[in-house]
């Protein structure tokens, strides 16, 4: 399952990241999977304040979605990263590593998230593709939304053939490792948020009981 968030960040953000990348330096993206030969796209260096200061404020977005943390159970959350993609690049079908460097341990990578900094309308080509079963999911999200999917998922993005694509990626450790458990807990919350209050009160406190003792059982 993959969810899109709206509005993750604000206007004022968007702002403030676009003018913080434009003073920053980017990199060939090829030198975080130098073994893709199908990745090509810039990212912002990490040595740059520039990533520090555009992480800083992506992160804090992330964690103030209620929606993205209903969805994703989050531990731990990667600074996100400002990648662009220029005519001819493009990152080819792959799942997710599963783990990243990170202090003071490994992130284990369990669902992965582009955050989108510009619109569809700027580019051409570029979609995130999904493969989910049979279908593949073609994915252009308007400025400062979200898409949030199981790292696990095999996942490409399509060539730029004009215009600039720009956005961050990250990759969040959930407290529940395991897809499937996360997303029946996702979708049971849901229920139970939207229809507690109609529930006779002894069949709610039941549904609390069921809740939190699955989120406390499949916590890691
Ligand atoms: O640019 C994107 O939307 C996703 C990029 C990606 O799959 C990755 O960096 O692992
Ligand atoms: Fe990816």
């Amino acid at each position: 399952m993959f969810l899109e968030i709206p509005d993750v960040l604000s206007p004022e953000e968007i702002a403030r990241v676009k003018k913080i990348a434009a003073g920053a330096t980017f990199l060939d993206g090829r030198i975080s999977n130098p073994h893709n030969q199908t990745k090509n796209n810039l990212q912002v260096d990490h040595n740059d304040p520039a990533f520090r200061d555009s992480s800083q404020i992506l992160v804090q977005a992330l964690w103030r979605s209620e929606t993205f943390r209903n969805f994703t159970f989050p531990r731990r959350i990667g600074p996100p990263l400002l990648c662009r993609y220029q005519p001819g690049m493009r990152y080819g079908r792959h799942p997710d590593a599963a783990f990243l460097p990170m202090r003071p341990e490994p992130l284990r990578s369990d669902v992965s998230a582009t955050i989108f900094l510009n619109d569809p309308g700027e580019y051409e080509g570029g979609a995130l593709v999904i493969h989910l079963g049979s279908k593949p999911i073609s994915i252009k999200g308007p400025s400062g939304s979200a898409i949030v999917y199981p790292s696990t998922t095999i996942h490409e993005v399509e060539p730029v053939t004009s215009g600039e694509r720009f956005v961050a990626i990250t990759f969040i450790e959930s407290q529940i490792v395991d897809e499937r458990r996360r997303e029946l807990l996702y979708t049971l919350n849901e229920v139970a948020a939207l229809e507690g209050l109609n529930m006779d009160w002894e069949n709610r406190v039941r549904l609390e009981h069921v809740r939190h003792s699955l989120h406390r059982m499949w916590s890691t």
